[in-house]
Parts: C-alpha cells; structure tokens; sequence
C-alpha cells in the first residue's frame, strides 16, 4: 500500500485554551491499520478547516485524563500523627525518635495487607512502587491498601511511583524464578516477541532498537556486571553472546552494553524517557506489527513547554497516535492514583523535571506531587545541581549508577549528591543494595552494615530498601537492621555532640524567604545550644519545616500542617514528625492548643522544653510546657 499522508491541523493559542482539530473526512485511527511503512506528516496551523472535529473530547489512552483526586482539608479540632510515632513518642520520648527516613519498595513478598502492615509497623515512611515490575493492576492494589491501611490503622505512610525510565533489561524468563548463565555458553539475547515458551538459552530484551545498537564484540553485562557476555553475531532481532562471566539471571535484570571500555549511550537517545519523544522527529516501532512510522512532530515548535497545558495537549495528541511513552502513562496513573512522589529514572537534564512538573500542573492545579530526580547515569552527574535544582529531591540510585560508571567511584558521587541536596534544601534518599544479602540471608554483612552507617552519619533524609522487601525473604527484618542502625549511629553522634560544620549557603530568592531561612537556621543553633527537647514549627505548605530538617538539629522536629497530603509528602524529610492540624494565625492559640492536644495522648510532658517557630509569625519563642 502506499504511503499515506494525514494533515492534523492543531491550534494552539496562548490566550485560550488549546483545542485540537482533525479534518473532519479522517479518522485520526484509520493509519493504525495499514500494514504497510506509513509515513505521517502532522502540521500545526491556525484552526483554518471549515470543519473540524475537535480532539479535546476524542477518547485518547483510557484512563489517562481520570480526574486527579482531592485532598480534603479537615477542619476538626483534632490532631493526626502516624500510629507509630506516637507510640515510640509515649514510649521513648522524643529524644529518641529516628531521624532517617525509611523507603520499602513493595513486590510479591509485601504486597498484601498484613504484609504492608508489618512494615508499617516497622518503621516504613515511604512505600515505593516500580512501574519496570507487574501490572497497573498491581501498583493500584498496593496503592489502595496503603491508604487504606492509613485511614483505618492512623498510618501515614507515603506513596512513591517510580518511573520505568530509558532502562534496557531482560523479559520475565517466561515466569522462571532465575536461569544460570555457565561460562563459554551461547546465549541470544531478542528482540522477538515469543508466543509460546522461550526456546532455551534465550532472553527477551525489552528494547526494540536493541539489535540495532549493539555490535560484534561489545560486552553486555546484566545488572551492572553480575553476569557478562560476549556478542559475537548478530542475526536479525536476534543477538548471540558467549558468557565470560557466569552467574544467575532474574527476571527484568538490567542490561547495559560497553564498547571499548566505555559504556554506549546512544541507547538513551532512541529510549523513551520522558522527554525524548517530544522533541522533534522520532522514529518507533509499532510492537507486534513490527511497522515502523516515522512520524513529524511539526507541531512541536507551537507547544510552550512552560506552559503546562500545551504540554497537556501535546501529551493527548501523542497518546492519540499511540506513541506515548509507557512512563507517560504511569505518570498518569501516579497522578490519578493520588502518590505522594514521582521518582524519575535516567534524569539526564533539569528539562526533564520541568517539563513533569509542568504536565503534573496542567492535569491536577491543586496537586502537590514531589518529583523526585533519580541520579543514575552519567548525564545526570553531569548536570547535578541543575537537575537537583528543578527537584522536589533526589535518589542515589546506586544499581543503575554503579553499572554506568566504575564501582569505585559511587561512594564519592554518593557523598557529593548528598551534600548538593542539603545545600540546596531537597531531601535525599540512599539507595540500592543497602543489605543486599539479606534477600536471602536474615542476617547482613558487616560490611552492609557499615554501608547503612556511612549513609546515615552523611546524614541523607532517607535509606531505601529494593529486593530486600519487594522479593527478598527477610522483609521485615531488613527494615528492622535499617530501623536500629539508623537509631545507633543517630544517638552516637548526639552523645559524642558532633554537630558537623556543612556550610548552608543562602538559597532564599525573595526577601521574604531569607527571613524564614534564618528564623529557621537561628531556631537550630538555638535548639542545639540550649539543649531544648524539641522544635514546633506551624506550616502550610511544609517550607519551613523543610528548612529546619536542613539544619539537622540535635532534636526532633514537630511539624504541623493543615493537609494530609503535606503531612505525608514531609515523611521523607530528616528528623520531622509530620503531624495534621488545623490552625489559626494566632500562634498564643495554636500553642496551647497543641500542649493540650499533645498532653492529653501523653506525646509531651509539662516541662519540656520547646522552640516554636512559624510560616505566619516572625518570631523564635522558647518556652517550657505549661
Ligand atoms: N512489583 C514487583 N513485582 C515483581 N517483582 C518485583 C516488583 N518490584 C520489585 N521486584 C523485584 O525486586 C527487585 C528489586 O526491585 P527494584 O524495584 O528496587 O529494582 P531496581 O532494579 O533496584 O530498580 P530500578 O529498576 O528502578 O533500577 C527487582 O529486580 C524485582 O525482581
Ligand atoms: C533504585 C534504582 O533505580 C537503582 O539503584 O538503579
Ligand atoms: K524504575
Ligand atoms: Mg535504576
């Protein structure tokens, strides 16, 4: 058949909201059946078809533009903490409450009730969820049991998605726990899509432009060099590798390919990340039909990406024609869903995360989603701070890291994003491998251990635990040795009094912020100085409380907010207690309010000693408990 062109006419006016119109005469899904190479020219032009049909209301990708959910603000004259702060309040104090904050990835060992309970009670913050792995399906069944969890047991643990990401891995093994790679043995490595059982000694490879981009004689290395091959032919889709380094292949293992002792790139390029398919002429398979479209995105210099709807419109079109990035997709469902974090994986520029944050404007005004900036490969060390910078926080995502540039070098980088995070006030999680062996052991190494230590005394907002609870078969004790390290190491270092000397540049960028930042700074010193039990900080939108986490005082931190969705986004952060309540601008009022609330569930005592600071007074009050 022959090529066929479809003129798409989109108008897009910075005044009014943007709308989108076909020719009336085309259906915007006839060139989805041609079996054939179609190409498809796609005009931006002034709305100039006499009849268009406009797009707006057109059903493009199911779910994609559900409504995202409200978070109602309780006006009640009660006070919300999480059920197991407020035990260890009552029973320890405060004193000792942990101050790093603790991130589950769930999988099929944690994914049931009980099982998110027991991390839960075990101290988990933050639950995370990664889109690489199982069904949609999957992820809302753990998203809704976790909530559910909070709303009938007082938790309130957080919800992280994270994005699929340009990553390369392997199939599912067609549901085989693992397969041994021998040394000297012939592997291929496909492209196909297999109907029936894997023939043996065969791996599916989830990238379709794979065959294409490696060549004889680059080394392919599965999960950053667990098991190595050889390539040494190529047929079609298929790729044949002879193992040099034997050792167990998991399901959806990550692979990367090395050429002359450097790893090759360009597979970012072909990759969907988030970005790359909204910027010009991009080339992609059709799966299954194995048809390649080349499709011009001419309209791609009319969309504003600072303008969150443009990019909306430009998202629906993409959807449309079916050439939506999957993450895309599971962005949507993160947004209708209702999570706390996006975490997005293979940030290669802080253009990423400005165009997320702008998407996640557009689709839901009232939303406070944090976009968490995944440091994994070497674009993004490049571009750190700017990366950082358009952040709502960061992950050492030391697995994917640790495959892309040499081993050795991951504890520096890991000290380096740590101390860029702090100084630029975004939270930072520690990830990957923490206690590796204890997916199958109940035990870690001595070595683990000190890995955890060193992330805690660098003092990172929070530690992540990956195959340890998604799959491992000690979850709950993993969380346990990451809960008592944490609570070690944190008292040694308030015994020992070693208050480290990070300089905090300024970061405020109006006047009004450098007064919050040294109310907050002086509030720290202050709490350090005096010896006071703990900081009260009054705060909307969480800002203030973020600055005093900075500062990594001696003691905790009680944050009171008025949203639950603030309350829960501030879990992530270094030594806050996130607690709801409803105040007022009359700081006298809240006050006693708060001691009373407080003393009644037995969380303060009359006497201790506390420093309040807030979003709306701007003062530091020190006072004793009445
Ligand atoms: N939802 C899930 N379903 C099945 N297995 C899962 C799931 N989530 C995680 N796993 C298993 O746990 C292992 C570790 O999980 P994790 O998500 O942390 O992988 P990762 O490779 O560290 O992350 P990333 O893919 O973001 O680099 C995975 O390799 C996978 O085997
Ligand atoms: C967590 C993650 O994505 C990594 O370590 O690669
Ligand atoms: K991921
Ligand atoms: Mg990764």
């Amino acid at each position: 058949m022959a090529a066929q062109s479809l003129n798409l006419f989109i108008s897009i006016s910075h005044s009014t909201k943007p709308s989108l119109h076909f020719p009336s005469a085309v259906s915007p899904f006839a060139f989805t059946k041609n079996p054939s190479k179609t190409s498809l020219c796609i005009k931006a032009s002034a709305a100039s078809d006499p009849n268009p049909s406009v797009l707006t209301s057109a059903n493009g990708a199911g779910s994609v533009f559900a409504a995202a959910p409200f978070h109602a603000v309780s006006d009640s004259s009660s006070i919300e903490v999480d059920a197991v702060t407020e035990a260890e309040l009552k029973e320890n104090g405060f004193r000792s409450t942990r101050r790093t904050k603790l991130i589950c990835t769930i999988g099929p060992a944690t994914c049931r009730p009980e099982q998110l309970e027991a991390l839960a009670v075990g101290g988990m913050n933050v639950a995370r969820i990664n889109m690489c792995h199982d069904t949609r399906e999957w992820h809302r069944e753990v998203i809704r049991s976790v909530r559910r969890l909070n709303e009938e047991k007082g938790y309130a643990v957080a919800i992280m998605m994270d994005t699929e990401g340009s990553e390369i891995h392997m199939g599912d093994l067609g549901g085989a726990s693992s397969a041994k790679a021998e040394d000297g043995e012939i592997w291929t490595f496909s492209v196909r899509a297999f109907d029936s059982a894997l023939p043996e000694r065969t791996i599916n490879v989830n990238y379709g432009g794979f065959a294409e981009d490696v060549e004889v004689g680059d080394e392919l290395l599965v999960d950053g060099g667990m098991v190595r091959f050889d390539v040494i032919e190529k047929i079609g889709p298929d790729v044949k590798c002879r193992c040099t380094d034997p050792g167990l292949l998991l399901p959806r293992a990550n692979l990367t390919f090395w050429r002359d002792g450097s790893l090759v790139r360009e597979r970012n390029a072909m990759l969907p990340t988030i970005s790359s398919k909204l910027c010009g002429i991009k080339r992609l398979k059709v799966a299954d039909e194995q048809l390649e479209f080349v499709i011009l995105v001419t309209c791609y210099s009319f969309v504003d990406f600072d303008h969150s709807e443009h990019v909306c419109v430009f998202i629906r079109l993409a959807s449309l024609f079916g050439i939506i990035p999957q993450d895309w997709l599971d962005i949507d469902f993160g947004i209708t869903e209702g999570v706390d974090f996006i975490a997005v994986s293979f940030v290669k520029s802080a253009e990423v995360i400005k165009h997320l944050k702008s998407y996640i404007k557009a689709r839901a005004r009232d939303s406070d989603i944090s976009v968490i900036a995944k440091i994994e490969s070497i674009d993004s060390l490049k571009n750190l701070e700017e990366i950082v910078q358009a952040s709502d926080g960061a992950m050492v995502a030391r697995g994917d890291l640790g495959a892309q540039i040499p081993l050795e070098q991951v504890p520096s980088e890991q000290q380096k994003i740590v101390q860029v995070c702090r100084q630029l006030n975004k939270p930072v999680i520690v990830a990957s491998q923490l206690l590796e062996s204890m997916i199958e052991y109940p035990t870690p190494t001595r070595a683990e251990v000190a890995d955890v230590s060193e992330a805690v005394r660098q003092r990172s907002d929070a530690l992540m635990l990956s195959g340890e609870s998604a799959m491992g078969q000690f979850p709950d004790k993993a969380l346990t040795v990451l809960r008592s390290v944490s609570l070690r190491i944190e008292k040694w270092w308030r015994e020992e009094k070693r208050h480290e000397a990070m300089e905090l540049p300024g970061i405020a960028s109006s006047f009004a912020d450098s007064i919050s930042e040294e109310i907050c700074n002086s509030a720290a010193k202050m709490a350090n100085n005096l010896g006071v039990d703990a900081i009260f900080v009054y705060t909307k939108t969480g800002h203030m409380a973020s600055l005093l986490s900075r500062c990594r005082p001696d003691c905790p931190i009680f944050a009171f907010t008025t949203t639950t969705s603030v309350r829960r986004r501030l879990n992530l952060q270094w030594g806050l207690i996130p607690f709801r309540l409803s105040f007022s601008d009359d700081m006298e009022n809240n006050l006693n309010k708060t001691f009373s609330l407080l003393k009644a569930r037995g969380m303060i005592k009359s006497g201790d000693l506390v420093i309040s600071v807030s979003d709306m007074l701007q003062s530091i009050q020190v006072m004793n408990v009445p």
